[in-house]
């Protein structure tokens, strides 16, 4: 058996230690139950102060569970898998399926052109037949900038992706592997080629920034290329005809890089914008593309990665196949998501953004529930499943005798005809962006589409290899962070309440698990009511002498300090052992506080007014640059405050008014010392002073800090009113 005919081409292996988790599941079950007795049993009667802040105390608790029953849910079964890339080459070697890369860009500033391209490079390099593989840009800026060093990429790939097989280089993005990689000193010859290399790179990378910095393109390298020409008549970057350039034609003989090898083919493309009509940001582009790219190289499979995403796997194309070419299974997947890994993360991760739960525990727990859904960027996809196809057990693909479709038309001919496909009428009366290509009208067209695609039958497979396949940028300020889990749970809580949600369109569809899976994803947003609550509540009910807990010499207090105890040790043993410090625990603690009273709460409001016809849903992008004071901030892990924005004010005030509460509260069992008051109190000093304990960046943002980044004037002044003005109505 040569080939291994029969082997699978990946395995499944299911998670060990679940037989604990389901211990710890249980006894977390009795200790909520004991709570909920005690809150029932417990009630303030009717002339008693307090049975409103306890019976919502009580909802809030009940919410706390229900979700975390969903968060064990997700935990269940998690699964992980693992590819067999030599089987796949010895069988499929010349039978690889052609690949498409689609690379989405938006805005020049906050995405430079220099990143943009080193992620490009990265996926021309990928170990793959280049006949088979083509990288398309969309460039939502319409920038002459991005567009110009679109140009420079594709000659510098003639000397890059050669060095890249040679050396074997990994990563396979320029900056990446030069910021980190040391000299080969063993040949001569070989040191030479790699320094000269590095220093092309180098000089490319100033051009492009000195270009990029000017804002213009001289007139010299206007000369260079006919593209240029096109933004002669660009109007504004949000009215303009499709510009449409084939910079590299795989098919052509002559392009070639400096060995003779062959190229990937490579395409710029600024879709067609104009005021009057509403482009569907990333969705619009990404079913812009699957137009044009059906026409230019028609790849079966499509990757998508965002801008600032580079591969840095050279392998993963062979992997993402292993899944869909593997004989017994292959046939039903449809698309295979690999995690969000961020390259500039810091050691305590303040910002909470490595997603480490979310990619190790959750995402393969999702996979063992029935699939993950489609998180963006890092996913593969089969090209016809991505466009509406159903699920069949006919599905099944004979990849050995697939032909592909030979294009004949020159490239004038492709691209003058293909620039109708992305012009802005193209869509009017099809069902491109309903069951068509991605799904228009929600933030997370990602997670929409996804769902889609699993109820129109298709499995969908979670892969985390040990070498990330891609590593992308994380936001660098609290803000930004805040920003994107604003726009992520809004866009979540959209599908939950529309007739897209899971239990809705899934009925029946995908497996009853899956749904709850996805519900936890979903209903991030609603957590924000019960926590505000749990911070605002009991805090200003010790201010004012309402004890909502029992007594710490009450035998009722066992079940509070069990759930809370092994809970949260649960969490953090989950976090350190999947590469997490103690610190970034305490970070990623913070920031969940913080997601919860900004983020989300602006994301179920702006649902709410939604629903009310009053807002439509917007896409802000997050920023892959930051000042040089910022980023020095972000490196030393001081929280970044230095804008005005209704977030901070939330949870400045927030702050202030725990502070307040807990200096009240002190106030009031201290002098009460003798009547055993403080006895009555203590959980609620407990919580309001971990409150204050978990806010200390804030409190050093409003009042110790001198920096750009701390607190703007205008927030501390309005939160001290704020919070002032709580406390007075809470004791009137
Ligand atoms: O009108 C737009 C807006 C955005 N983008 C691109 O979309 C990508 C994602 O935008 P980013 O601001 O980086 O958002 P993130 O929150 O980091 O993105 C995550 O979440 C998005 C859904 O909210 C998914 O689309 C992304 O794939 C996923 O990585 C970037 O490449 C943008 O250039 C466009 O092409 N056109
Ligand atoms: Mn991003």
């Amino acid at each position: 058996m040569g080939d291994n005919n029969g082997l699978p081409l990946f395995v499944t292996k299911s998670a060990k230690g679940r037989i604990l988790f389901q211990l710890y599941a249980i006894l977390i079950c009795v200790g909520v139950c004991l709570i909920f007795l005690y809150r029932l049993s417990h009630i303030p009667r009717r002339e008693e102060a307090g049975r409103w802040a306890w019976i919502g105390l009580f909802l809030s608790e009940l919410w706390f569970s229900f979700y975390w029953f969903l968060t064990t849910f997700v935990r269940l079964n998690p699964i992980y898998r693992y590819t067999f890339k030599d089987r796949l080459s010895l069988r499929y070697e010349k039978f690889f399926p052609s690949i498409d890369i689609f690379v989405c860009t938006a805005d020049p500033t906050i995405e430079p052109p220099a990143m943009v391209i080193n992620t490009v490079l990265s996926v021309m390099a990928y170990d793959y037949p280049p006949e088979k593989l083509s990288v398309y840009l969309s460039d939502d800026g319409g920038s002459v900038l991005t567009f110009y060093a679109m140009l420079e990429a594709s000659r510098f790939s003639k000397i890059w992706l050669p060095f890249c097989k040679k050396f074997k280089v990994e990563p396979r993005s320029p900056e990446a592997y030069f910021r980190t990689a040391v000299e080969p000193l063993g040949e001569p010859a070989m040191a030479k080629e790699w320094t000269s290399v590095k220093k092309l790179y180098e000089d490319m990378k100033k051009r492009i920034e000195t270009t990029t910095k000017l804002g213009l393109i001289s007139e010299e390298i206007y000369q260079e290329h006919k593209g240029f020409k096109e933004w002669t008549w660009l109007a504004s970057k949000r009215d303009h005809q499709t510009i449409l350039q084939i910079l590299i034609d795989g098919r052509d003989p002559n392009a070639v890089d400096i060995e003779g090898q062959s190229l990937p083919t490579l395409v710029y493309l600024a879709r067609e914008k104009r005021p009057q009509y509403h482009h569907n940001f990333k969705a619009g582009a990404m079913n812009a593309l699957l137009r044009v790219s059906s026409k230019i190289s028609d790849g079966l499979i499509i990757l998508n990665v965002d801008c600032d995403m580079y591969s840095n796997n050279s392998e993963s194309v062979r992997d993402a196949i292993c899944f869909f070419m593997d004989e017994e299974e292959g046939h039903k997947v449809g698309f295979v998501q690999f995690p969000q890994t961020f390259e500039n993360l810091t050691k305590n991760d303040v910002y909470s953004s490595s997603l480490n739960v979310i990619n190790e525990v959750e995402l393969p727990g999702l996979d063992g529930n029935g699939g993950p859904c489609y998180i963006g960027s890092g996913c593969f996809h089969r090209r016809e499943i991505l466009c509406g196809k159903n699920y069949s057990k006919e599905c099944k693909v004979d990849w050995k005798r697939l032909t592909k479709r030979e294009v004949e038309q020159s490239i004038s001919v492709l691209e003058e005809t293909c620039k109708v496909l992305a012009s802005c009428t193209y869509e009017e009366n099809t069902q491109w962006g309903k069951e068509m290509g991605l799904k228009y009208g929600c933030p997370v067209e990602d997670i929409i589409t996804g769902l889609a695609i699993q109820c129109r039958g298709w499995r969908s497979i979670y892969f985390n290899p040990k070498r990330k396949g891609f590593l992308g940028v994380a936001p660098t300020t609290l803000l930004q962070s805040l920003v994107q889990h604003k726009r992520w749970s809004e866009g979540d809580f959209q599908i939950f309440a529309s007739r897209y949600s899971p239990f809705v369109m899934g009925y029946k569809k995908i497996p009853l698990k899956l749904q709850f899976s996805y519900c936890y994803f979903l209903l991030w947003a609603a957590n924000c009511l019960a926590t505000l609550y749990y911070v605002v509540v009991p805090s200003l009910c010790l201010l004012r002498g309402i004890s909502l807990f029992p007594e710490i010499s009450n035998s009722w207090v066992l079940p509070f300090a069990f759930v809370i105890f092994v809970h949260r040790a649960y969490s953090l043993g989950e976090f350190v052992f999947f590469g997490g410090t103690l610190q970034g625990w305490w970070n990623d603690q913070r920031m969940w506080l913080y997601k919860r009273m900004t983020s989300y709460f602006f994301g179920f409001l702006d649902n709410i007014l939604r629903l009310l016809g009053f807002s439509k849903s917007a896409f802000v992008i997050t920023a892959k640059v930051a000042d040089d004071d910022v980023s020095q901030r972000y490196k030393q892990e001081i929280m970044e405050f230095g804008a005005s924005s209704p977030m901070f004010t939330i949870l400045a005030t927030l702050a202030l008014l725990n502070a307040f509460c807990f200096i009240g509260g002190l106030m009031r069992v201290i002098a009460d010392v003798e009547n055993l008051v403080w006895e009555r109190f203590t959980l609620q000093i407990l919580l309001c002073g971990m409150l204050i304990f978990i806010n200390l960046p804030i409190y050093q943002g409003l009042f110790l800090r001198k920096d750009n980044g701390s607190m703007p004037t205008s927030v501390t002044c309005q939160s001290i009113m704020f919070a002032i003005l709580a406390c007075a109505l809470s004791l009137y």
